[in-house]
Parts: C-alpha cells; structure tokens; sequence
C-alpha cells in the first residue's frame, strides 16, 4: 500500500521485473474492467469530425457543432488553426520527459500527492485514500492560465525550449477553446460571447499523461471514468488509442488522428446549457505492448464562479446553481464515478 507522499510512480512499478501481475491495488472491480470494443451499428458510433477551416457557412458549422454537442459531448476539429508542427512537438516533447529523464530526476518536479491538481509529475488523481483503486497512469501537470499561475521554472528543462513550446500551445489552445466555447454559445441560440463572459477568467492546465505498457489490460484502467469538470477539454494522443467514450451504454476507440484535436465537453457546460449538452463521459484503457501518451488541455473558471443554466435556454432550470470551488472539491473528494457529481447536482 502506497504511503501517504511517498513517491511511487506507475512507470517504476512497470519497469520493475513484475511481467506478469499488477500489484493488487491497480485492479478494477470486474464491473469496471474493460471489455471488448462492442460491434455495434458502426454509424452509430462514428466520431464527428467537425472542419472548422475555410468559410464555412455558419449556420451549417453550428448545426453540426449542436448535433455532435447533443449525441456525443465531444468530437474532433481539423483546421483548427493550430500548426501540425506544435502538435507534434508537444507530443514529443511531453514523451521525453517520461522516457529520457531518469526517475530521480523526473523526482525533482514531483507534485503534492496531498493536494488535487498540483502542479507537476505525479499519479494519483485523487488525494491517497487507502481503499481506491489506483490508475495506471503518471502525469505532468503544467498551471498555464491566468499568467499569475505560470510559472515555467516549474517544468521540465529539458530539451531546452520545453518550456516556451509549453507556452506557445497553452496561448493557441486557449484561443481555440475560446472560439469553440463561441460556436457552442451561438448553435444554441445564446450570443456568441455568453458562455466566456459566464466562465471570466479562464484557469487553463495542460496534463500530459503516460500509460506504461501494462501487464493486465484487462484487469486495469488508465483512467476510471469520469466528466472533466470545467467547460472545456481539448486533446491530442500519440498514435496508441486507449481513450474511450461512453455511447449509449458502450465504450467507443476515439482512435488517434494526428493533426485533429478532440474536443470533450465537460459538466459546467452540461450545466450552463441546462442539460442540452451532455459532458462525455470517458476513460482510458491500457495496452499490453506499448506505452501510450495523451495531452488534455482543460479550461475552467475561477474558483469563485458561479455556474447556473443560462435563463431561458431549455426550461424549466435542472441543475441546482453551483459554486465551480465547491464542484471541485466535492469531485476530489468523492471521486468521478462517471457522472456522479453532476448528477447530484440535478433539480
Ligand atoms: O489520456 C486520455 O486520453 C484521457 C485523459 C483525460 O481524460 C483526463 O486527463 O481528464
Ligand atoms: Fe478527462
């Protein structure tokens, strides 16, 4: 059993000579253990993919941004204005760290395993309580937004410009969460700046995380299910799948495409849209062969926010009003079990 801040990371327990078993505390309950892909209707479970270059009509852009919002809660955007080359390089560079610094050194950045969401290289998602089962996943947290929680000297150092290339992908991906926030608001009828003004200030982290190659996938979860809880979360993967989205009771691959960005909606904007949108509900499954990195970009309000549906949208309201501070703690507290915090939520 893990001690209190002692630092035990997935990676040294998957490169240890331990081949064959996970130790006991990273198996799933057999409710939770993933299953085979289902084989259901195929149509049904493919992914919207959402162009977002050129002169797209509007009309037609936000129709099918409203459609994937309804069905899914998440899609992919090509043309997104973010250079494939920036892409690519955060990928790498989030890999290097996990593959070519040594364990003490990749120590020295390590977060504070008692308070959730630190800044740095961790595991637990959720503050160590004895009884949880563990994900086989490490992270490096980077705070990137408001700049007063930027502090790059807190981030890996090498290879030498990390860090600045940190910076340059939190700016675009602010500036794309932002206009898709824009997209949202205006598919729903709401002015296209409603959703941002109701978000303020944005608190953007970036969490790369790496999935050793696990001995038991089928025993295992990279990441239990759950809803991100702010507004907005967008993702790159290197080319290993393991992310899954709940549909209609089934797990569905979002399989990598290395120039899309996938989008998943999260609860405070299942809440402001008073339930039109649904925040997905996804997890990360592990692989018996190869070790699979992921980059989550995550937009939230302060902690201070309140998040209430929008007047009007929807009648009548069905979400209790919520201070974002209280959602988060009650979120690390409980854990995700999918749903359950916005759930508790529901009038
Ligand atoms: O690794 C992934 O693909 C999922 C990451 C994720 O869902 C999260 O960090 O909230
Ligand atoms: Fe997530």
């Amino acid at each position: 059993m893990e001690v209190v801040g002692a630092p035990i990371r997935v990676q040294s327990i998957a490169e240890k000579d331990l081949k064959v078993e996970v130790p006991p505390q990273y198996i799933q309950p057999p409710e939770n253990r993933p299953s085979q892909p289902s084989n259901g209707n195929a149509a049904d479970h493919k992914i919207p993919m959402i162009n977002l270059g050129g002169d797209r009509d509007l009309n037609l852009l936000c129709k099918e941004i409203g459609s994937a919002c309804t069905e899914w809660g998440a899609f992919h955007v090509i043309n997104h204005g973010v250079s494939t080359t920036l892409l690519d390089q955060i990928r790498k560079f989030g890999s290097s760290f996990f593959q070519d610094y040594p364990m003490t050194e990749k120590l020295r950045y390590a977060c504070d395993s008692n308070s959730p969401a630190s800044e740095g290289y961790g595991s637990r998602m959720l503050v160590a309580s004895d009884d949880a089962v563990l994900d086989w996943r490490d992270y490096f947290d980077h705070h990137t937004f408001p700049l007063s929680r930027r502090h790059p000297s807190r981030w890996p150092h090498f290879p030498p410009n990390y860090r600045e290339v940190i910076e340059e992908y939190s700016d675009n991906m602010k500036v794309l969460a932002l206009k898709l926030l824009g997209l949202i608001s205006t598919s729903l009828g709401l002015s296209s700046s409603f959703i941002e003004e109701s978000m303020g200030e944005v608190y953007q982290n970036i969490t790369v995380s790496y999935y050793p190659s696990c001995p038991q996938p089928e025993l295992t979860l990279g990441l239990q299910s759950h809803s991100d809880m702010g507004f907005i979360t967008l993702l790159i993967q290197e080319n290993v799948a393991g992310l899954q989205v709940s549909k209609n009771d089934d797990w569905v691959t979002v399989d990598p495409v290395s120039h899309a960005i996938f989008v998943i909606l999260g609860d405070q904007t299942e809440i402001i849209t008073n339930g039109v949108y649904k925040s997905a509900v996804h997890r990360a499954i592990t692989n018996g062969e190869k070790a699979r990195l992921s980059v989550a970009t995550f937009h939230d309000p302060a902690k201070t926010v309140s998040v209430s549906p929008a007047p009007g949208l929807n009648p009548p309201p069905r979400y209790h009003e919520v201070v974002y501070g209280d959602y988060v703690q009650s979120w690390y507290s409980k854990g995700p079990n999918g749903k359950r915090n916005i759930d508790a939520l529901l009038i």
